[in-house]
């Protein structure tokens, strides 16, 4: 097909839904009726909520990752949270230090570029970690290691209302969005409410990626081990990628195997499936695999918004999925709050 296009700037030139999924190989949900609907008590009437349930379904089902688009959430917001994080990262380093990341500020603040690890091998970025508020003794010895509060930076000064404002948004849509999924799975609206996920867990994390060719002589050129973020799965229920515009970087592991690439499309997220997710739908949704390669020569950002279960809540699957098709049992099960921290705690060097 020699007229299709490759950059993300033609992409964006394109409206139609159809022509998009067509050339990025992900689906593209358009999410207008479920968000408009998902509060209606008459919802599951609704044939444009249940056009939208059914591309979720094949989307969850096909690949685990799906852009989406008609969410709700401006793309001039969008960008400006992805700007205010790169003003930050462009401030030295004694300046982004002052809210460092340590065990004592309950894993939450800034990493510099090489802390983080995936798998024992360092990722080249740096990173700011925030988290749902824990306050002392909220969730007994299971929350321990992440109580505090987060450590917002004073500067940029409109940092913290923004990002505030942002988690705020992110919530409500990936509430929304995970009503349209529990349908799609075949139960109730509100499956994921409740002591599942009525009172949800959220990560946010603020990501710089050095472009491919950092100045000489850098430590970043040391270590550089080409890989952003290593390959791996997330640990909740469902995240919102809001990534840098015209950078190819994501890529996301298939059925078959095979890296394919998740190109930023301007205004949509990307969507994908945590590890919750799979264990609710018994592995029918798969908590599918991904990383980062910014090959480019610019810096990237991105801004990863993490929807999660109730912290201490112990998931298993659906009781319409506790047998699989194939006719076995139960997958797995899992505390959710065991699983982020038994995550966090392998996640950093030299703390
Ligand atoms: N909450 C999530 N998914 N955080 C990002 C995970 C990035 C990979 C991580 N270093 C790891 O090894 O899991
Ligand atoms: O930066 C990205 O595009 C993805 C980052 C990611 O997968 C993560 O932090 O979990
Ligand atoms: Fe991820």
């Amino acid at each position: 097909m020699p007229w299709l296009p490759s950059t993300t700037a033609t992409l964006a030139r394109f409206s139609s839904p159809t022509i998009l999924t067509y050339i990025l190989s992900l689906a593209y949900v358009e999410l207008d009726p479920l968000v408009s609907k998902a509060d209606d008590p008459k919802m599951v009437e609704d044939p444009g909520v249940l056009e939208v349930v059914r591309q979720l379904h094949k989307a969850c089902t096909e690949a685990g990752f799906f852009y989406v688009k008609g969410h709700g959430i401006p793309e001039t917001l969008l960008k400006e949270v992805r700007d205010e994080t790169r003003r930050f990262f462009e401030l030295p380093y004694e300046e982004k230090a002052k809210i460092k990341l340590t065990p004592a500020a309950g894993y939450r603040g800034y990493q510099k570029i090489g802390e983080n690890i995936t798998k024992g091998v360092r990722d080249m970025q740096e990173a700011i970690d925030f988290y749902r508020e824990v306050t002392k003794g909220m969730y007994g010895d299971l929350g321990k290691t992440i109580e505090g509060s987060n450590q917002w930076p004073q500067n940029p000064p409109t940092f913290k209302a923004l990002m505030k404002e942002y988690i705020s948004l992110c919530t409500d849509l990936a509430r929304k969005i995970m009503r349209g999924i529990a349908l799609a799975l075949g139960g109730a609206p509100d499956e994921f409410e409740g002591q599942r996920a009525g009172d949800p867990f959220w990560v946010m994390r603020l990501i710089g990626y050095p472009g491919a060719s950092p100045v000489n002589g850098t430590d970043v050129l040391k270590n550089d081990t080409g890989i952003g973020c290593g390959a791996h799965t997330d640990y909740g229920l469902l995240t919102l990628l809001n990534q840098d515009d015209g950078i190819n970087a994501l890529q996301v592991r298939n059925l078959s195997g095979e890296w394919i690439s998740a190109p930023p499309v301007p205004g949509s997220f990307v969507c994908n499936i945590g590890d919750m997710l799979k264990i609710y739908s018994n592995g029918l949704y798969e908590s599918t695999i991904h990383r980062v390669i910014n090959n480019n020569s610019k810096y990237r950002v991105s801004v990863v918004y993490f929807y999660e279960t109730n912290f201490d809540t112990a998931v298993e699957p659906l009781d319409t999925h506790k047998t699989r098709f194939n006719g076995n049992k139960k997958f797995e099960r899992a505390i959710y709050g065991e699983h982020l921290i038994g995550k966090v705690l392998k996640n950093f060097i030299d703390l």
